[in-house]
């Protein structure tokens, strides 16, 4: 399966997402993010990702949960989704991403993937978690889905 990440800045009760412009969730609100690429650790995809995409500098970003993304029976994606409370630089616009700062209790869910409004939530309060988000084969709707909390990493 594919592994890629998803990087969440949050400061003062606000995060920081991206409306993708490009690839795979064209159009939708989403974290920061991308493919890991051959020897990097998914903390390095993460700080590449979030500079490339909207020229800001994540340091120690920590990861607050995983997924799986399946598409009808076939496994699209493993995410690793990291939570940024240390990062620099004024979030710009690229051919990749428009960046927006939302507040928790604003987060644009009906401009998202379906399994987002699931764990944010918990991205937002600090609690871990592991998922498993299977959509039908057009990567439409969200058919099934498991989610646990409490997780180690
Ligand atoms: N918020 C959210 N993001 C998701 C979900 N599933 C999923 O793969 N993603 C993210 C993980 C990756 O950051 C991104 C897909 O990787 P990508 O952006 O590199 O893919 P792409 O098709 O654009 O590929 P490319 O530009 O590298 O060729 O989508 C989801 O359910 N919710």
């Amino acid at each position: 399966m594919q592994p890629a990440t998803l990087c969440y800045p949050i400061r003062n009760e606000r995060v920081l997402l991206i409306r993708k412009k490009r690839g795979l969730g064209e159009g939708k609100y989403v974290g920061p993010g991308g493919k890991i690429e051959d020897g990097e650790t998914p903390q390095e995809t993460v700080i590449r990702e979030v500079e490339e995409e909207i020229h800001v500098t994540v340091a120690a970003p920590t990861k607050v949960g995983e997924f799986e993304f399946v598409f009808g029976n076939e496994p699209k994606m493993f995410v690793h989704v990291f939570r940024a409370e240390e990062f620099s630089g004024v979030p710009q616009e690229t051919p990749e991403a428009d960046p927006r700062w939302f507040d928790f209790k604003n987060v644009p869910y009906d401009e998202m993937w379906e399994d987002d409004r699931l764990w944010m939530p918990h991205l937002f309060s600090g609690v871990t978690f592991s998922g498993c988000f299977q959509f039908d084969s057009e990567g439409e709707q969200m058919v099934e889905h498991e989610l646990v909390t409490g997780v180690d990493f």
